[in-house]
């Protein structure tokens, strides 16, 4: 069947068995994606964003205040006390500091997506001095207004922070919760109260009469209360920043399309990745954490049996099918290979079932080598999958002695266990727990 059968199929299947013609023209509206939406494993791990730090707020212009004079309240007939006291004049007070803008880690989030559509984050601009009466009410005047509020743009863990420009690394962000300070708001701008005018010749705000002492220019300069300014707030940061998401996962699933990746994610872990029998299924990584679920297959007890420390359970990551010739675009490409980056393992799946498994797993290592030589050094666990059909059962044996004859120059080095399993009828898993957990607890 030829790749774009593959695709009317898969549409057909996604639409849950509709075909085109059977929505009516509401639902077809409702559905209509955008450019984006259609591509999403293009987008979904990537984006530009500008970041705008708030401006600072000005400072307050606000000269003519004058102390007050008041009734004395406590005053008493006899005592040496004043019957009216002088309260200070109130002063202007300086602007608040423009918000920052912060990027936080939040784990509910798995995607870049968002970004496309909506780039450019802009923190609110300083309250100006003149706001800084109300701030405070009842309580006095503060002289300097409050700092406005900052914003948090929420990105999923493993996202790199780099500024566009010079490529400069800013974070590289990968737990819940962590945030990182990107564009810093300006600071407020002083009040009039303790502005000077700028000493600069020919500035007509200072009186040149009062101009005195020995410097050639103008020396000491007397200033004139009634030319003192406010200053405006001072601009707050702006960058353009390039984000760039890498999962974070402790095992990678690399394979051939259709070799059951997916389905293993299905079977270890609670995740429900889409699983059909066309290739390229899966579009972009799947993430789970390997806890078994279906008590059918393994137990929670089985599971610690096989663990030999009592560590968290590693989280596997299905990654979409790499073919031959990835590397030079071909398929889906390789960009998604690096998510395996931060991976410390790495999990080979095979179609025993398929023509030339000890091909395709030669295959696999080379494309990774491509990549990334430094991902053919990782340990990793070769699983041979589809143990049901009996065609692959029968020619396990022949496989890895295949798989033991490869040379170490095209393949990286061997891999630490070859499991025979099959996601279908959940045999073999145990083998493959136990295997994880070995990979997990070598260096
Ligand atoms: N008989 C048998 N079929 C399997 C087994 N594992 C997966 N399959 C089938 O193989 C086909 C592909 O499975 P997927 O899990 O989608 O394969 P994948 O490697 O994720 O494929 P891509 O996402 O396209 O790369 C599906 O039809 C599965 O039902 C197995 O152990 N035995
Ligand atoms: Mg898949």
């Amino acid at each position: 069947m030829s790749s774009s059968c593959f695709s009317v199929l898969k549409k057909v299947f996604e639409q849950g068995g509709k075909s085109g013609d059977e929505f009516s023209a509401g639902e077809r509206r409702c559905k209509r994606q955008t450019p984006i939406e259609k591509e999403k494993h293009k987008f979904f791990d990537e984006a530009t964003i500008l970041v705008k730090g708030g401006q600072g707020g000005d400072g307050e212009a606000w000269l003519g205040a004058k102390a007050k004079t008041v009734k004395n309240f406590k005053y008493k007939w006899g005592r040496n006390m004043k019957k009216y006291i002088e309260l200070p004049a109130a002063e202007p007070a300086d602007g608040g500091k423009g918000g920052d803008v912060f990027i936080r880690v939040d784990r509910h989030c798995d995607s870049l997506l968002g970004f496309h559509e909506n780039n450019v984050f802009q923190a609110k601009k300083g309250y100006h001095g003149s706001a800084a009466a109300h701030a405070n009410p009842g309580r006095g005047r503060l002289r300097i207004a409050p700092p406005q509020d900052d914003i948090f743009i929420d990105v999923p863990p493993g996202t790199v922070v780099r500024l566009k420009r010079s490529g400069e690394l800013l974070g590289d962000l990968t737990k819940h919760g962590q945030t990182l300070l990107v564009a810093e708001g300006g600071a407020g701008g002083t009040a009039a109260r303790r502005t000077r005018p700028q000493n600069r010749k020919g500035d007509q705000k200072v009186t040149r009469s009062k101009i005195s002492g020995n410097d050639p220019d103008f020396g000491e300069i007397e200033l004139d209360t009634e030319t003192w300014i406010p200053i405006e707030g001072k601009k707050g940061e702006e960058l353009t920043l390039e984000l760039l998401m890498r999962v974070v996962a402790d095992i990678g699933l690399v394979g051939l399309p259709n070799a059951g990746k997916s389905s293993i994610l299905r079977a270890l872990t609670r995740a429900t990745p889409e699983v059909a029998p066309y290739p390229f299924t899966t579009l972009m990584p799947n993430l789970g954490v390997v806890i078994p679920t279906d008590g059918s297959v393994l137990t929670p007890r089985a599971y610690s049996k096989t663990c030999e420390a009592n560590t968290a359970p590693p989280v596997l990551a299905d990654l979409p099918g790499l073919i031959a010739g990835a590397h030079k675009g071909r398929g889906l490409g390789r960009a998604f290979l690096r998510h395996l980056r931060r991976t410390r393992g790495l999990v080979v799946v095979v179609d025993a079932s398929g023509k030339d498994p000890v091909g395709d797993y030669a295959i696999i290592r080379n494309e990774l080598l491509m990549y990334n030589p430094e991902y053919t050094k990782r340990k990793h666990i070769l699983v041979l999958n589809k143990m049901d059909l009996q065609w692959a059962a029968l020619r396990t044996e022949d496989i890895r002695a295949g798989v033991e004859a490869l040379n170490g120059n095209i393949v990286g080095c061997a891999p630490i266990a070859i499991v025979p399993v099959s996601a279908k009828d959940g045999s073999g898993l145990v083998g493959l727990f136990a295997a994880i957990d070995r990979l997990m607890q070598l260096e």
